[in-house]
């Protein structure tokens, strides 16, 4: 797809991650996670990403043309993020494999 193409892909695909339909598992992912609660969090993450962050790389082109490469990395280092601060067994941990699915099936589209 030209690069247009993918950009307006991107942004449909985090208008369905921040869809109210998945805000129940999704929330956690929605800001950057806050490092004053959770002070150990950056020996686990060494690149924090979120939704919000995203989504504001793509409304101020801070994505290379096309968009396609880079931004299937920033969505899938919130998930790795995710599993490395946040056990197996975990709600976080829980509900990042079901944002992850949402992602992918949309992703697949
Ligand atoms: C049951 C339960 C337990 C802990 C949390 N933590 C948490 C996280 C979080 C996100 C990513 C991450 O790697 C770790 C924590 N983000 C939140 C938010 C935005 C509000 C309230 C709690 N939050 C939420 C629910």
């Amino acid at each position: 797809k030209i690069a247009q193409e993918q950009l307006r892909f991107c942004k449909e695909v985090v208008k369905e991650l921040f869809k109210k339909t998945h805000e129940s598992y999704a929330f956690p992912f929605y800001q950057p996670v806050d490092l004053n609660v959770y002070p150990q969090y950056t020996q686990y993450v060494q690149t924090p990403m979120d939704l919000s962050t995203i989504r504001s790389k793509l409304e101020h082109n801070q994505y290379p043309l096309p968009p396609y490469q880079a931004f299937e990395h920033d969505v899938r280092l919130i998930f790795a993020n995710c599993y490395a601060f946040n056990p197996a067994g975990t709600a976080v941990n829980d509900w990042g494999h079901r944002l992850e699915a949402v992602f992918e099936t949309k992703w697949a589209e």
